[in-house]
Formats: C-alpha cells, sequence, structure tokens
C-alpha cells in the first residue's frame, strides 16, 4: 500500500483527516481511495460536525507520485475516468453536507493542491508552496485543478500558474484569494478547525469553488486572453501539445460549464499521462535529482564542511558571474584580481549582474547594495587566510593557473579546497607544483555562471571524497545542479557537445546547406542551431576549443575548412557582426546570401562527393556522433551514471528536456540501428562516425546504453598509472539488461 489517510474526531466534533505517506504525502490510487474511505467514513459520523483535511509532518501532499506517470507503473485502472475528480472529490467531498476545510502547510502541488481546491476554505502557513506544476511533467492538473484555480484568482493569474509551474508561497496566495487565512506552524490546523465550524454556523463563507464566477473574466475577454497565450505556446514549444491541451481544457469549462470541463480534463489526462513526453519529464525529474547522489562518495556519511569565505580568483566574466552566484547566497566572497583596474571592471561587471537579476525580476533593487556587501575587492592573497574554498576562474593559460595554484597553497589555511574553473585543462596538471592534490578539484561553470544552472565538479583519482561532498553542498546552496564527473580533456560536457558543430560543419563541406542544418536542429527542439552557437562562441574560440580536441582525441576529430575560410573573409561571428549570420543592432542574425559562396570554396579544398540530406538525415548525424562521445565517456567512466549525461545534455547543451537527455533520447531510438548509421556514415565520411566500443557492444546485444558504475570513483588515465594496464578493474554494473553483469574494465587515450 503507497501511503494512507488517517481519521481522527476531536471532542469539538471536528474530524481531522491526515494524508500520511511521508516524507512528501505523495498521493496515490490508494491514498486517494483511503481519502475517500475517510471522507465517506466522517461524513454520516453523528458526533462529526466538520472535517479538516491536512498531512502528516506539517507538509500537506507534494501530489501524484509520478513515477506512476510515463508508462512506466503498469498498473491499469480499471475505474471510470473522471470517478476520482468528479465522482469523489467534485460530488462527495465538494458537495459534502459538512464543511471541510484544508490546513496546508509545507508543499500542496498538483493533486494535493486540488485536493485543497475542493475544500470550502483553505488555511495555510505563510512558506507553504500552492501550485500546479503538473505541465513540467507533460501532464495537465487532473483532480479539477483546470477548473477550479482560474475561478479562484482569474484566468490570467491561473494560466501563469499552471503554464508556468510555478507555485506560490501561502502569503502571496492570501493576497490572491486562494488561502482564506494564514497560520502559524503550530496553530495550523486549531486554526483550520475553528474556520471549519466558524463555517457551520454560517460565520465564514461556504464555499464551492468549481461554482464561483466572480473571479473569471467576461466570456469575451477569457476568450481573448485564451487565444494570445495559445499563440504564445505554440511559438515557444511547437513541439509540445500538453500546453494546448491545457488551454482547451479551461476553455471548454468556461464556455460549456465546469462540470463538463472537469470530464474534458480528466480524459485528457488519461491520454497525457502515457506519452512519450511525460515519459521523458518524468525521467528528468528523477535523473535531475539523481546527479547529487555519487556511489562510494555521497554513500559514506561524510557531513559537508561548512563553507562561509570563499575566494574567487580573477573576475573577468567567469569570475565576476561565480562571485555573483554566490554572493546572491549569502556567501562571502573574496574577489581577486591583479590591477587596481581589473578589479574595478571585476566588480562593475558584478554589479551590472545583479542589476540584470533586477530587471528578471529575480531580485530588488533594495537588495543589490546588500548583497555588494558581501563582496570585498582585493589585489594581494593577504586576505585568503581564512577563506574555505578557492575557486580559480582566470584566463585558460596552463601556466598561469599552475602559479596561481601554488600561491593559493602557500596563503590558505590547510583544510581550503582549490577549485578551478577550467573548462579544458587537465586538473593534474593544475596542480602540478602543489602538494595539496587531494584538495583540487574542478568546478566548471557555464556562462553566464549566476543564471544556468549547471555545475559540471570534476574529480581527479587524488580529489579526497570530503571535498567532493563540501562541493557538492556549496553548488547546492547557489542553486546549481551538480554533475560530478572524472578528469580529461573537455570533461563529459564539453565532450559531448564538441561533435555537435563538428558534424554540421561536416555536413555543409559535404553538400548540405547551413541554414537548413540549424532549421532541421532547431525544429528537433534546440534553441539554437550549431552554426549560431558557433557564431556566439566566436570563431576565434572555436577554433582554439576545436585544436585541443584535436590534440586531445586526433583519431576522431574533424578538421572543418569552413570557419578558415570564413575568417579569412574577416569574419569572427556574432560579435563582429558577420558569422555564419549576419547580425543587427540589436543582435538579430539573418541568413547571408554570401555563404554559399565561402560554402563552395571550402568544399572545394576536398574532393568529396556532395550529399542530399533530408531533416531527418540531418538530425541524426548531428546527434549520433554525440550520442556515440556520450557512450565512450559513460565507458570510460568519466561519468558515473547515463542519467547524469542526461541531465549534462539537457543543462549544459539545451537538448530538449522532454527528449528525456541525450542517452534516453538514443534507447528511444535503439542503440542497434544508431551504431549501424555510425558504421555506415564512418565508411564513407570518415572515422569521426566510427561507433565506440561500447556502443558496438551494446548494439550486438540490442541493449540499452543505460550503464551505471558501480563504486570505483575515480577516472585513471592509463599515461597517468605507474603500472600501466596492470590493475584497473573497474566494475561496471549493468543495469540495462537487468543481469547484473559485471565487467573488468581498462582504459584510456
Ligand atoms: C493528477 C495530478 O494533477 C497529477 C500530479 O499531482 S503530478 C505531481 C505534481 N507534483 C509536483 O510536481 C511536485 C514535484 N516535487 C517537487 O517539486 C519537490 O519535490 C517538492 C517541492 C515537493 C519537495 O522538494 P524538496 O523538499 O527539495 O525534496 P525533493 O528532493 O525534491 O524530493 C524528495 C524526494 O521525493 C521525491 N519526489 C518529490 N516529488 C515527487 C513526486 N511528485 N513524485 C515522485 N517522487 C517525488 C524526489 O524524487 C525525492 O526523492 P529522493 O529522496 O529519492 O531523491
Amino acid at each position: 500500500m503507497k501511503g494512507r489517510t488517517v481519521l481522527e474526531v476531536g471532542a469539538d466534533g471536528v474530524a481531522i483527516i491526515t494524508i500520511t505517506n511521508p516524507p512528501l504525502n505523495l498521493l496515490s490510487v490508494d491514498v486517494m481511495l483511503s481519502l475517500k474511505e475517510s471522507v465517506e467514513e466522517a461524513l454520516p459520523r453523528e458526533n462529526v460536525k466538520a472535517i479538516v483535511v491536512t498531512g502528516s509532518g506539517g507538509k500537506f501532499s507534494g501530489g501524484f507520485d509520478v513515477s506512476v506517470f510515463g508508462g512506466s507503473d503498469g498498473r491499469k485502472e480499471n475505474r471510470k475516468v473522471g470517478f476520482m475528480s468528479i465522482e469523489f472529490l467534485t460530488d462527495v467531498l465538494e458537495a459534502s453536507s459538512k464543511p471541510i476545510v484544508a490546513a496546508i502547510g509545507g508543499p500542496a502541488l498538483g493533486g494535493g493542491f486540488e485536493v485543497a481546491l475542493v475544500c470550502h476554505a483553505r488555511i495555510s502557513t505563510s512558506t507553504a508552496q500552492l501550485g500546479l506544476p503538473e505541465l513540467q511533467f507533460g501532464l495537465i492538473p487532473g483532480l479539477g485543478g483546470t477548473q477550479r484555480l482560474p475561478r479562484l484568482v482569474g484566468l490570467t493569474k491561473a494560466l501563469e500558474m499552471m503554464l508556468m509551474s510555478t507555485p506560490v508561497t501561502g502569503q502571496d496566495a492570501h493576497i490572491l484569494g486562494l488561502v482564506d487565512s494564514v497560520a502559524p506552524t503550530d496553530e495550523l490546523v486549531n486554526t483550520a478547525r475553528s474556520w471549519a465550524l466558524q463555517i457551520l454556523e454560517r460565520r465564514r463563507p461556504w464555499v464551492t469553488s468549481l461554482h464561483r464566477t466572480d473571479k473569471l473574466e467576461p466570456l469575451a475577454v477569457a476568450r481573448a486572453i485564451l487565444k494570445v497565450t495559445r499563440r504564445q505556446a505554440q511559438k515557444q514549444a511547437p513541439n509540445l501539445r500538453h500546453q494546448l491541451i491545457c488551454i482547451d481544457v479551461i476553455e471548454e469549462g468556461i464556455i460549456s460549464g465546469p462540470r463538463i470541463g472537469l470530464l474534458k480534463e480528466a480524459e485528457a489526462l488519461e491520454e497525457l499521462r502515457q506519452s512519450e513526453i511525460t515519459r521523458s519529464l518524468v525521467h528528468i525529474f528523477f535523473a535531475r535529482r539523481g546527479t547529487s547522489k555519487i556511489p562510494g562518495i555521497t554513500d559514506l556519511g561524510l557531513p559537508p564542511r561548512k563553507v562561509n569565505r570563499i575566494a574567487v580568483v580573477g573576475g573577468g566574466l567567469m569570475g565576476s558571474g561565480i562571485a555573483t552566484a554566490l554572493i546572491v547566497s549569502d556567501y562571502h566572497v573574496v574577489l581577486k584580481e591583479v590591477n587596481e583596474s581589473s578589479l574595478l571592471d571585476g566588480i562593475g561587471r558584478v554589479k551590472v549582474n545583479l542589476e540584470s537579476q533586477v530587471k528578471r525580476g529575480k531580485m530588488t533593487q533594495e537588495k543589490i547594495e546588500r548583497t555588494l556587501s558581501r563582496l570585498n575587492g582585493v589585489l594581494s592573497y593577504d586576505s585568503f587566510k581564512d577563506v574555505d574554498l578557492v575557486i580559480e576562474a582566470v584566463a585558460e593559460n596552463l601556466c598561469l593557473k599552475q602559479q596561481i595554484f601554488a600561491d593559493i597553497e602557500k596563503y590558505c589555511p590547510q583544510h581550503s579546497i582549490f577549485a578551478c574553473n577550467t573548462s579544458a585543462f587537465d586538473l593534474n596538471a593544475i596542480g602540478e607544483r602543489t602538494k595539496s592534490q587531494n584538495r583540487i578539484i574542478g568546478a566548471h561553470f557555464f556562462c553566464p555562471a549566476y543564471v544556468t544552472p549547471l555545475l559540471e565538479i570534476v574529480r581527479t583519482e587524488r580529489t579526497s571524497p570530503q571535498v567532493i561532498v563540501d562541493l557538492l553542498d556549496v553548488g547546492k546552496r547557489i542553486k546549481k545542479t551538480p554533475v560530478v564527473v572524472g578528469n580529461c580533456t573537455g570533461f563529459a560536457i564539453g565532450r559531448m557537445f564538441f561533435p555537435y558543430s563538428q558534424s554540421a560543419m561536416l555536413l555543409v563541406e559535404r553538400g548540405a546547406d547551413v541554414y537548413r542544418v540549424d532549421h532541421a536542429i532547431t525544429k528537433f527542439g534546440m534553441p539554437l542551431g550549431p552554426f549560431r552557437v558557433v557564431d556566439r562562441v566566436g570563431f576565434e574560440v572555436a577554433i582554439a576549443t576545436s585544436n585541443h580536441y584535436v590534440k586531445a582525441y586526433p583519431e576522431r576529430a574533424f578538421k572543418p575548412m569552413l570557419i578558415s575560410v570564413l575568417q579569412e573573409e574577416n569574419r569572427a561571428g556574432e560579435s563582429t557582426r558577420k558569422g555564419f549570420y549576419l547580425y543587427d543592432d540589436n543582435g538579430k542574425a539573418s541568413p547571408d546570401p554570401d555563404i554559399q559562396k565561402y560554402v563552395e570554396k571550402a568544399q572545394s579544398t576536398s574532393d568529396v562527393t556532395l550529399m542530399k540530406l533530408s531533416d531527418g538525415d540531418i538530425v541524426e548525424m548531428i546527434f549520433f556522433p554525440i550520442v556515440n562521445e556520450a557512450c565512450r565517456i559513460l565507458a570510460e567512466g568519466v561519468a558515473v551514471k547515463a542519467s547524469d549525461l542526461d541531465i549534462a545534455s539537457v543543462l549544459g547543451m539545451e537538448f530538449p528536456a522532454y527528449r528525456g537527455g541525450i542517452i534516453f533520447w538514443a534507447n528511444s531510438i535503439g542503440s542497434t540501428y544508431i551504431c549501424s548509421k555510425l558504421k555506415d556514415w564512418s565508411m564513407t565520411h570518415g572515422d569521426f562516425f566510427k561507433p565506440c566500443a561500447y556502443l558496438v557492444e551494446r548494439a550486438a546485444k540490442g541493449a540499452s546504453l543505460v550503464r551505471h558504475l558501480n563504486c570505483f570513483c575515480s577516472v585513471l588515465h592509463v599515461e597517468q598509472m605507474e603500472k600501466p594496464l596492470l590493475v584497473f578493474d573497474m566494475l561496471l554494473l549493468e543495469l540495462g539488461g537487468g543481469t547484473g553483469l559485471y565487467t573488468p574494465y581498462v582504459f584510456g587515450h
């Protein structure tokens, strides 16, 4: 049984029904049936005058357990569609002859919130979280939320809460009229009890949300709002249907009446819950939470040490972004620069970052000064004597980084963590001039560091588990999703992303059209096609990165001619307003009619046969090499879990979350198909496409690409091992086939 409700009747005649499924009191069919039983038991009892519904442990309910959605449950419900929403919640609970009040602490989300909306009044704590975030799973609210929320807060606010999946606090819910009264946690249930009795005595209104109309906009206005919202949703997410379905269901209720709306809602949910999109988004939900669970590290029981003061070395784009992320989350930061003017520039960038947060509504103007007071600019290492963590974020120059690490070792206390924000260099090389290898770790932030939610944490074979646990904790406090990876050129995210532009160049040099490639890829769901990405990054950086990868992975790197040809024409990307695209004063990109001329020049440098490709071919030829690289990363143990790469691809590359991340998507296509395509292309176009051993092995078995590293934590490079090829037995636990097969693995590059 997955949870239940508990019924207790007090001497005052109020029955308390407590949803009990800790820790979040998630709903399940069992909980709902138990709630129904408790309500049906309480209603006819003579000693019950009113009912309060609440959740155990001060948490109302986090909503339905989403692991049952997306077809993973297998349990088929035989009940009629709408049974819970209409026959129970509406016809029994909402229509009850005794007042029912919800007492809400903690989360009241999704189905949990919908139960509360059915009640005749809601009392909450000020910090409770109330909302309908079902759309984040490709679902729509299924227990009446689409009908009741607009009737309680008006259409505009309801649409915002549902389509953005953003909850409101109890305090804000009170202002919106969603909550009738706010009470302190320890008085919550008693306040709800007396409210319920007051409703009975007609001293408080007895409201059935479904029948309210006072907050609903007039029909013509409502229709206009829905039309605009529908258009926006179509524009923002052309590959997704569930937002449009949600809007249709709301409209149906407004035009044909809420009961018809309820039925339409239940039918739509039934269809959506089995969709591939829901399956993918549910996977992303759990995968994201899973990134901070590192076998052999976070299961050691090491509590994170308290990090109070952090030093950031370098106030450039990355350093100032990192400092911003830290001070916004209440850390005290020392920002070190080499001279007065660079320091002023760095602090200036932090201010600009904070102001941009004000413009985006993420911070108030008044908070800027207080936040900035946590930033202390310095020119020497003297104030590093009490820092717990240093994050080095200077330019990608190995000698400079080595010198900084040697310097900070002299000034910092013994316990300080030394983190490096490199996206490229081997951390062992960076720490070569120190004796502190066990406290060196990579903290790879993504630009802009104070916005992008991803933090790639890079460990070497010598980084201590305590240091990893500490950085995970800092990451959590600054609201980043960490992905812990091993040490190698490009780490996991850079390596996975590298083939994105490489394949695109290869395709164009073999006959594809630049803009057709970008169009096919954005249609697939990427926000920017590969050529727009190269323009944004800038040709100089793109070439430097490319050289780095070509050096590290020569056997599979493609050396494009196209960028060099464009560079000869003084094009350098978006910053010069001329790259693959032309850019206007506002940075708006438009195709360049001259581009084909340069493409033909690049094509003429080799004697390849030009291809004709469909959009589907383009998508496969761009993404299968990424899948291939992801497989290498998994096989080498650079990533611990396939789902970590899914999150890395979604947060680091903006791969569409509704496709579940790179490996999840690849599995939906099948390893055999992907491998056979790569094999074919490698015959014609060379080793860039050659499938790696891991992919070939999985494809031969028709197996999933999911494999979890069991417990070994470090990635060893063969060239760094004293006795190469001796003893590195990496136990790989195969979860995909569920056979528990252990395979010895030796790797290197
Ligand atoms: C018919 C209905 O309309 C359909 C629905 O109700 S769909 C569900 C709607 N509910 C939601 O979207 C809520 C999703 N959950 C959340 O936003 C957050 O978990 C929360 C705000 C409730 C709590 O946050 P927080 O305290 O930080 O805990 P968090 O780490 O996220 O979750 C704790 C555990 O519960 C799990 N969990 C949370 N919500 C869950 C859910 N709805 N289903 C399944 N598991 C859930 C998490 O995976 C995590 O598991 P773990 O400990 O094994 O890693």
